[in-house]
C-alpha cells in the first residue's frame, strides 16, 4: 500500500508540487501532465531520493526514513549505480530483493534487446535501450508496488506493445507518469481493472484526464 499526505516539494524557493494525496491499495494509476508539471519530481520523492515536505508510506514505512524499501521498484534510471553494467546492477538487485536473474534476462528477450547491451552501462546505452533495461530492473522481481517514468517514450512502436503487455501482465499496485495520455487506453485495454487516472495542474493532483 502506498499512502502519500500532505506531499509538499520546493526547488529553489518555487514550489512544484504542493499538498499531494493519494492512497493505494492494490490499484495502478496513471500520471499524466505537461513538460516541468513535477511528473518525476513525483516519483524521485516516493523513491527517497529527494527530499520532501509531509508524508510518503510504503506498507506503512516513512520512506525518507526507510534506507531500503525492499517492496518497492523503479525505473528511475538515477536509481541504478552509474558505473556498473546493467547485468552487474541486476544481480545486486535479485541478491537483495530475492528476484531470478532468469526473469531478468527472458523480460530483455521478450522486448528484444541485444543481450550484449546488458553488460555496458546505462550511460553507454541508446535512450531506447536504456528504457527497457531499466524496465527490465523494474519489473524483474515481481515488486508489488512499482513506479514507472515514461515506460513507452523513446520505444519503438513493436516494442511499445510488448512494453505495454508486461505492464498490463506485471503491475498490480503503482504509478506510472506520462505525458502521453494514449497510454491510458492501451493500458485499460482488456485489462483485468481499470487504472486510475489523475494530472497534475500547477502542482496539484487532480482527478482524471485534465491534459
Ligand atoms: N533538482 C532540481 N533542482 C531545481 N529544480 C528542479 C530539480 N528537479 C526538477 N526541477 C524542476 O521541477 C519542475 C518539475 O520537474 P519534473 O522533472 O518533475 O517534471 P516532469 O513533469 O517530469 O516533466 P517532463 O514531462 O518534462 O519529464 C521543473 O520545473 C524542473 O525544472
Amino acid at each position: 500500500m502506498l499512502e502519500i499526505k500532505d506531499l509538499s516539494i520546493y526547488f529553489e524557493g518555487f514550489i512544484v508540487l504542493k499538498n499531494i494525496n493519494l492512497k493505494l491499495d492494490n490499484q495502478l494509476c496513471v500520471i499524466l501532465g505537461p513538460n516541468g508539471s513535477g511528473k518525476t519530481t513525483l516519483l524521485r520523492a516516493i523513491s527517497g531520493i529527494i527530499p520532501y515536505g509531509g508524508s510518503i508510506k510504503i506498507n506503512g514505512k516513512e520512506v525518507r526514513s526507510a534506507k531500503r524499501v525492499l517492496e518497492y521498484s523503479t525505473n528511475l534510471q538515477e536509481v541504478y549505480t552509474i558505473g556498473n553494467s546493467a547485468w552487474d546492477t541486476a544481480k545486486i538487485i535479485a541478491e537483495i530483493k530475492g528476484g531470478d536473474l532468469k526473469e531478468f534476462t527472458s523480460i530483455l528477450s521478450y522486448l528484444d534487446v541485444d543481450r550484449k547491451v546488458i553488460h555496458k552501462p546505462m550511460y553507454k546505452m541508446s535512450t531506447g535501450q536504456r528504457s527497457l533495461v531499466s524496465l527490465a530492473l523494474a519489473l524483474f522481481t515481481r515488486p508489488q508496488i512499482v513506479t514507472i517514468d515514461e515506460p513507452i517514450e523513446n520505444v519503438d512502436v513493436n516494442r511499445r506493445d510488448r512494453v505495454i503487455s508486461l505492464l498490463r501482465e506485471r503491475v498490480d499496485e503503482g504509478i506510472i507518469v506520462t505525458h502521453q495520455k494514449e497510454l491510458i487506453k492501451m493500458l485499460n485495454d482488456n485489462n483485468k481493472k481499470e487504472v486510475i487516472v489523475y494530472t497534475i495542474v500547477n502542482g496539484e493532483l487532480v482527478e482524471g484526464n485534465k491534459m
